[in-house]
């Protein structure tokens, strides 16, 4: 059987994360990294406009110049996307002898990762692969994803967290604590939240559906 790719999600917050090469593909790869808390380097002679924008809001830095061996110092991860194969082998070589995870564009089974289609609603991330296999595919099956798990799911994670936070504090019993968690997720929250009539609850709301939950 052929190996196959293990997904899994990073923290990335106060680490840096160089990504070589300014272009669409780079783009795309500081854009899935914006937000997460990374410190974000792009090493290239040119960027596009959107990286620009990133650049002047600050939120990441550009090296204005080629990719040159020892760039890499200090890094968690890096990409490699710029348009020269030799340049992107160049960014593997360094990778590998400092034991840095890296992403190669044009070469992916080089490198040690991938980069799946992701979208995130707040505390949601759906991420799909292909595993190489067809990007556009991948890209496909999100639109799907995108369709079906709108903005109200941003609200609904934050309400479980909540929860689960709350019955994790009150209920001692790990059985009794999965029955109370599984009753949450039956409850209709998402449709209330999509129909405006959500409103948040207090923890004496959870507390007191706890206590009537527990004994029916
Ligand atoms: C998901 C997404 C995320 C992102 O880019 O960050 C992504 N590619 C996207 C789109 C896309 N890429 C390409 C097309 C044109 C159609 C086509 O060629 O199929 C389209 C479609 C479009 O643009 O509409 C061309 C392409 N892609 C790769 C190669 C090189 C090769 O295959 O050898 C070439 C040929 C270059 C050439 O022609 O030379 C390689 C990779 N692309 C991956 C990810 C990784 C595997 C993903 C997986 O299966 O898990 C992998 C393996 C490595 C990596 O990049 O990490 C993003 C969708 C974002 C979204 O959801 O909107
Ligand atoms: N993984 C994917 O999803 C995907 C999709 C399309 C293309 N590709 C591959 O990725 C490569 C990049 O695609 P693109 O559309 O972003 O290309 P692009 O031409 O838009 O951008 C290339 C970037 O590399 C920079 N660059 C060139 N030489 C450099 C150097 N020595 N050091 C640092 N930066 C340098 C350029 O300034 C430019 O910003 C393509 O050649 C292709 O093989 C991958």
């Amino acid at each position: 059987m052929e190996n196959h790719y293990v997904p899994i999600m990073l923290n990335c917050s106060g680490r840096r994360c160089i990504v070589i090469g300014g272009g669409k593909v780079a783009e795309r790869k500081i854009e899935a990294l914006a937000g997460s808390g990374a410190l974000l380097t792009i090493i290239s002679p040119e960027v596009t406009e959107n990286l620009l924008h990133m650049v002047h809001r600050g939120e990441a830095e550009w090296r204005k110049k080629p990719y040159l061996q020892g760039d890499l110092e200090g890094a968690f991860l890096v990409y490699a996307a710029t348009d020269s194969p030799e340049v992107n082998e160049q960014v593997i070589a360094e990778a590998q002898q400092r034991n840095i995870l890296v992403n190669r564009a044009d070469a992916p089974s080089t490198g040690d990762f991938i980069t799946p289609s992701s979208l995130r609603r707040g505390k949601l991330t759906i991420a799909v692969s292909a595993s190489g296999a067809s990007p556009g595919f991948a890209k496909q099956v999100m639109e799907q994803m995108r369709a079906n798990y709108g903005e109200e799911y941003e609200i609904y994670l934050d309400f479980l967290q909540q929860f689960r936070e709350v019955i994790q504090l009150e209920v001692e019993d790990r059985r009794d604590r999965k029955y109370l968690l599984d009753r949450v997720l039956e409850m209709d929250v998402l449709i209330q939240i999509r129909e405006k009539r959500f409103h948040s609850w207090s923890q004496e709301e959870m507390v007191k559906w706890i206590t009537v939950n527990r004994e029916g």
